[in-house]
């Protein structure tokens, strides 16, 4: 069949910073500024670099975009493109996902992420991820005790547990709300949740379906957008490993992000870090979990993939032909968090209860998205279900409480 290029419905407004009270307008003039500030903290960039930092926190809010200078950065020309609609505009105008995206490229270039020199490589929120991993790990010893549980069972009765399965998805789902650019690891540790008394929370559930698309086939390759390190990347990389270890799949692409962004989202060298972290935890099970990480990742089993696509300000529907091709070879693409689901959504004011595959019309294989609501997005809602939400829960579109995992098959 046929599938659209582009969303099968007429496009809404993108949502903005300057729509007054909304989580939108928070975030640009509050967040954002605030995470620029504890980028000064957190570091001990010189007095320059600070100061620039500073600028930009005081510009958000009511100040005008500034242009990228050149940090030889490999997407840097790719910028120019994509910043020449909004010169001369401020940030609470332009759409919430370019001025965010752009954010967080800017303050690479500005404390020279790209240019040769003292500070070139160094994650301005290095500091953050590695706190996140470390307040989490006795919800990581749970988990990976209850995986080696998991793959046991699996292994005495010689086929793939869906139950294990669902299960696990719903950590990966859970995993979500542990996320470093709302909630400060040195805050609280959000890890600690019970999948069972959280199932009041999943709006959408299509768990049930994905367990029988992958049980059609018994070579699948599964692709997973990944989103943040720390808590949430091992309940991705326990999901990796069950899928991997159970036969549910027998290769699997991670897909990470090529710089730092959104504070703690994931990159090649945080999967790195977090293997090594799983080897030196002095616990075996957690060891275990990296020494199988280790080893699919050397026997090619288990992939890690970067592209500049997953830190652009470009929709889904935009993604590259040749990213789209590689994706097009999946069994199953399984996207993580809420940037990402806002970028299947072009982060755009749709009806709630727009159907989810009527927008995502436009990829080649099915995919699923696992995601904590943490922003104003949605879609495939029923209208019964919004209603409820409103009066039980006012914040329930922002506050990380309440989860989908909805597939396009
Ligand atoms: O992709 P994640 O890590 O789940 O959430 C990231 C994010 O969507 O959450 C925040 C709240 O809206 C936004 O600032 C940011 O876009």
């Amino acid at each position: 069949m046929h599938k659209p290029q582009i969303p099968n419905l007429p496009i809404p407004a993108p949502l903005v910073g300057s729509d007054a009270g909304s989580f939108t307008e928070y975030t640009v003039t509050q967040r954002m500024p605030d995470i620029a500030r504890r980028v000064i903290i957190e570091n001990k960039f010189p007095t320059e670099i600070n100061q620039s930092l500073e600028k930009l926190a005081a510009e958000l809010p009511s100040g005008y975009l500034q242009p990228l200078v050149n940090d030889t950065g490999a997407d840097f020309s790719d910028w120019e493109k994509y910043l020449e609609p909004y010169k001369n505009q401020r940030w609470v105008d332009i759409p919430w996902f370019v001025a965010e995206t752009y954010f967080y490229r800017l303050i690479l270039n500005i404390t020279n992420y790209f240019k040769p020199g003292e500070w070139q490589g160094v994650d301005p929120f290095e500091l953050q991820k590695t706190q996140g991993l470390e307040t989490s790990i006795d919800s990581i010893i749970s988990l990976c005790t209850q995986l080696q549980q998991w793959l046991n069972e699996s292994q005495q009765e010689n086929q793939p547990s869906k139950s294990s399965l669902i299960a696990l998805l719903y950590f990966a789902l859970w995993g979500n709300r542990v996320d470093l650019s709302l909630w400060s690891a040195f805050e609280d540790d959000r890890s600690r949740f019970n999948i069972q008394t959280q199932l009041n929370n999943i709006l959408v559930d299509d768990t049930f379906a994905v367990t029988k698309l992958l049980t059609k086939s018994q070579d699948n390759c599964i692709d997973l957008v990944v989103d943040n390190a720390g808590f949430e990347l091992i309940c991705d990389l326990c999901l990796v490993d069950f899928l991997l270890g159970s036969g549910f799949a027998n290769q699997v692409y991670l897909h990470l992000k090529p710089h730092p962004t959104f504070v703690s989202d994931a990159m090649i060298k945080d999967v790195h870090y977090t293997k090594d972290f799983l080897l030196q935890s002095g616990n075996i099970q957690v060891q275990a979990l990296g020494q199988r990480l280790t080893e699919n990742l050397a026997s090619g089993k288990l992939v890690l993939t970067e592209d500049y696509f997953w830190t652009s300000p470009l929709p889904f529907w935009e993604i590259p032909k040749t990213l789209k091709n590689e994706l097009a070879k999946s069994n199953l693409i399984i996207v993580k968090g809420d940037a990402n689901y806002r970028r299947l959504l072009g982060d755009r004011y749709w009806d709630f209860t727009t159907k989810f595959a009527d927008i995502v019309s436009y990829l080649p294989v099915p995919m699923v998205a696992l995601r904590t609501l943490k922003s104003e997005v949605a879609a495939g809602l029923k209208s019964e279900v919004i209603v409820e939400l409103a009066t039980i829960d006012p914040h329930w579109l922002t506050n990380g409480q309440w989860g989908v995992i909805q597939l396009v098959d």
